[in-house]
């Protein structure tokens, strides 16, 4: 999906709201489990009650990963039936020498080779310029590069100072360079609140993803104070206080009013910009 459809989503639903599919066997609801594939029939309802509140999911292959061949299967059959006019993304945050990031790549965007190919995937810089490459091959695919995450551990590295600027700042400067805004996203935190001016100084144009508003905390309001740019320039996903927002057998129908509340709030935050 390239930048303007993306756009035209967020214009016509007045959402900019990316739904995380970070779904754990522990945590759905307990009559969902005698199904077959419980993670998928979960996946699938969810995304049945809340696609017109969101412009985007975002599947942490981390929750399908850790179940061997089966979490792949569902995996691959969540991404099969996400709405396609809704902004797919991989949140597998990969990144390695060259050769070994070209066959991430292939995991999540050739679909001939894996049966999967998302519209973007979450890669971690700290490999440089030749890791990040190979993902960028792929036409009218995005990178979405982690660079201020919402985590306490983010300032161990981040935030550190390199000659006048953070980390973070040089890494948001330096990918610029490899790619236009048209494919390169980057990851800031919602808890990070203030920063986001900063980020905007090195990234005017660039969308970000923010994850950490809701059960993490941040704010949606600073988030968009700070980050929102002309055409909205912003993801911003939340998962466990939309997917888990009940664990009895109305989980579907409470994570479309949890949904809907966060498309209202952005609704009165468009009406600035479109
Ligand atoms: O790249 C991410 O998606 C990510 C980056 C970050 O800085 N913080 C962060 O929480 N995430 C992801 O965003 C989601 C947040 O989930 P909730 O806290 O349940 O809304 C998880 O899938 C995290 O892995």
């Amino acid at each position: 999906m390239d930048r303007k459809a993306l756009v035209n989503q967020i214009r016509s639903k007045k959402s900019f709201l990316c739904i995380g599919l970070d779904t754990d066997l522990n945590k759905i609801p307990k009559h969902l489990l005698e199904l077959n594939d419980p993670v998928f029939e979960f996946n699938k309802r969810i995304i049945d009650a809340t696609k017109e509140f969101c412009v985007s999911y975002k599947i942490n292959t981390a929750f399908y990963e850790s179940r061997g061949v089966k979490g792949w299967e569902s995996l691959v059959k969540t991404w099969k039936y996400l709405p396609k006019d809704c902004f797919s993304i991989a949140d597998a945050k990969r990144g390695d020498i060259g050769n070994t990031s070209e066959m991430y790549a292939s995991a999540f965007f050739n679909e001939a080779s894996s049966q999967m190919s998302f519209d973007s995937i979450t890669v971690a810089p700290y490999m440089g310029e030749d890791s990040v490459k190979p993902f960028l091959k792929f036409d009218g695919k995005w990178v979405i590069l982690l660079a201020l995450t919402s985590n306490e551990g983010s300032k161990d590295f981040q935030n550190l100072k390199v000659g006048s600027d953070m980390l973070f700042e040089k890494v948001v400067c330096k990918a610029n360079e490899w790619a236009s805004d048209e494919q390169l996203m980057f990851v800031v935190g919602a808890t990070r609140g203030e920063a986001f001016l900063n980020i905007r100084k090195q990234a005017p144009t660039n969308f970000l993803l923010v994850p950490g508003v809701g059960a993490q905390g941040g704010s949606l309001e600073d988030v968009c104070k700070y980050g929102m740019i002309r055409d909205c320039g912003l993801l911003v996903n939340s998962s466990r206080a939309i997917i888990y927002a009940s664990s009895g057998l109305d989980f579907a129908e409470a994570a479309a009013a949890e949904a809907q509340k966060v498309q209202k709030q952005m609704e009165n935050v468009l009406q600035a910009i479109f």
